[in-house]
């Protein structure tokens, strides 16, 4: 038996439109708080878009507390920004253009989007970061994007920055070098894979994502980050399903569903690290700490009861679909 705090994630793709519905009662069944990724098509970035995807999740999944987002661009005004915080938005999500799923529209000139940071800043509003160099080598992209977080960190000294899904040793490090308002996610199955998993021997395409899992020591860095106890690695799954025929096809859509097995694959982690001690602040406390929000009080408790993982989830194929896993809730 395991008691845990009412576990957040920091990092949630709930989509839109018909699919929002399921996605936003699967994640209910295991997080009682979600900060909501805003790629949807089109992206969301006003006010009233913020306001009507709050409700429109609140319809599908009631108990579940929300951290909206916005998708940052450089045509943001003072009084955009503003609209969009006092509609409930906690953070502006940066994506460089054409990184990932519905990214064409994100940011070309990181110049541009400066006197917007500036602003957030002022405001008080986090910066999420997809951190790849759209013209680096795709293994490369999240090293070459280092600079650029760190630009960022050393101008604006009051911006709260989350490196997102950080998935190499040299982000892990940079993290840990730059001052206290650089904190960054990371997710079950950057703790789990490496390139391997994904074309070390048949192609898995339920394994790939953006960032690509690494290499071995990559993945040993981020182990090392997530047991640390450091408050500046917290839990965002990136669970970003895609309906099994956008990913078993050519042109596959990059994305990893964890959120029907992201707690009971994290025990087992931090349980087979002899690390599980350290889950609780991971889940429950470090993000909320980060974000300036109440931590947890709720309390959940999982048992050991194994169960198989359906091959198939809200349309999508799930992390460990077909596998067996120790930890339940216990409802
Ligand atoms: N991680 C992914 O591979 N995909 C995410 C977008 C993102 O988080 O980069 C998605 O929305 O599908
Ligand atoms: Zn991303
Ligand atoms: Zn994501």
């Amino acid at each position: 038996m395991l008691e845990l705090p009412l576990p957040d994630d920091f990092h949630v793709h709930l989509r839109q439109g018909v699919l929002l519905e399921n996605y936003a009662k699967s994640i209910a069944k295991e997080f009682g708080r979600i900060l909501v990724m805003p790629n949807t098509v089109p992206p969301i970035t006003s006010a009233a878009q913020i306001q009507d995807y709050r409700s429109q999740i609140q319809q599908a999944a009631p108990g579940l507390d929300l951290l909206l987002t916005f998708k940052l661009n450089a045509k943001f005004t003072p009084e955009d920004l503003k609209q969009m915080k006092e509609a409930g938005a906690v953070a502006g999500k940066y994506y460089p253009a054409g990184v990932t799923t519905n990214s064409e529209d994100g940011v070309s000139d990181f110049d541009s989007i400066l006197p917007v940071v500036a602003e957030m800043e002022k405001l008080g509003l986090v910066l999420c970061i997809h951190g790849e160099e759209p013209t680096a080598f795709c293994l490369d992209r999240e090293k070459e994007f280092i600079r650029r977080v760190e630009y960022l960190a050393e101008h604006f000294p009051k911006l709260r920055i989350v490196f997102e899904h950080l998935s190499t040793k040299a982000s892990v490090e940079e993290v840990l070098r730059l001052p206290q308002n650089v904190a960054a996610t990371i997710t079950v199955h950057h703790l789990l894979h490496t390139l391997d998993d994904i074309i070390g021997g048949s192609l898995q395409p339920h394994h790939f994502c953006k960032p690509t899992p690494k290499r071995p020591e990559d993945r040993e860095a981020l182990r090392k980050a997530a047991f640390s106890g450091n408050p500046k690695f917290f839990f965002g799954s990136d669970s970003a399903p895609h309906a099994q025929s956008k990913k078993e096809c050519c042109c596959g859509a990059a994305g990893v569903y964890t959120a029907p097995v992201a707690v009971p694959a994290l025990i087992q982690i931090f349980e087979e690290a002899g690390e599980l001690d350290k889950l609780s602040n991971f889940i429950g406390a470090f993000g909320a700490d980060f974000y300036r929000i109440p931590r947890q009080t709720k309390k959940v408790v999982y048992v050991e009861d194994p169960w198989t993982v359906p091959e198939i989830v809200d349309g999508a194929v799930p992390l460990f679909a077909g596998k067996s896993l120790k930890w339940k809730r216990m409802e």
